[in-house]
């Protein structure tokens, strides 16, 4: 399973190319961040990713990605329901027992360091808390590829560092996780970077500033 992107660019009817030039391949286990700056088209490429988008340039190939998970950046849940709840529902939908199910949840949860927060419900989780269990339930539904998108933006520093803590438990032999962020420290919690930033630099740079022509 993989996703290729080959020469991926995109721009909006009208509006100047927001990326250009963009080739990857995203293979399950590793934990990629998507980084730049505001508008550079880290949303855009998500949805490309998830194929609601088609790219204006270039190619997405994904192979053997049939489903495909988001995580926003605020958390949704159902206020009354426990945090357990929410991550069982996973299991649940693929068929385990309701004692399977209760059980790999719970394992889920300490995985991302909330097994103490697992009875409790979802309107008494902190914003971290909430962070992470939608993390946790984002990999428990075992999508092909998981899309990510800004984690921390609503967080204070100290709960974002949970957060990005987090992250290295979100890698996954099954599934492919993508992290848009403008945080640095989340960058640095992801095992391998892709930065539209420097795409863009290098498109926005006069020729002869370009380093190709240095
Ligand atoms: N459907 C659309 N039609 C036209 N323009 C769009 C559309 N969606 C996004 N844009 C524009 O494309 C640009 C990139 O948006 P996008 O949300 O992908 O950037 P981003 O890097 O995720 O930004 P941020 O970090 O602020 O969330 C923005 O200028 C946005 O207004």
């Amino acid at each position: 399973m993989r996703v290729e992107l080959d020469d991926l660019g995109h721009r909006f009817p009208g509006a100047p190319p927001l990326f250009e030039h963009v080739s990857h391949v995203l293979e399950p286990g590793e934990v990629y961040s998507l980084t730049g700056p505001s508008g550079s088209g880290k949303s855009t490429l998500l949805a490309i990713l998830a194929g609601w988008i088609r790219p204006a340039s270039g190619t997405v190939r994904r192979i053997d990605v049939t489903d495909v998970g988001w995580v926003f950046q605020n958390p949704f849940g159902v206020p009354g329901r426990t945090a357990v709840d929410h991550v069982a529902l996973a299991f649940l939908a693929r068929g385990e027992s309701v004692t399977a199910a209760d059980e790999a949840a719970r394992a889920a949860l300490e995985r991302f360091g909330l097994g103490s927060s697992a009875d409790k419900p979802f309107r008494s989780l902190s914003g971290g808390e909430a962070q992470r269990l939608m993390l946790a339930r984002g990999l428990a539904a075992e999508p092909d590829l998981l899309l990510v998108d800004e984690p921390t933006a609503q967080l204070d520093a100290r709960t974002a560092t949970d957060v990005n803590d987090a992250l290295l438990a979100a890698s996954s032999p099954t599934t492919i996780v993508v992290v848009a962020t403008h945080d640095t420290r989340t960058r640095d919690a992801c095992t391998r970077h892709i930065d539209l930033g420097l795409a863009a630099s290098v498109r926005r740079a006069p020729l002869a500033e370009r380093p190709e022509s240095a």
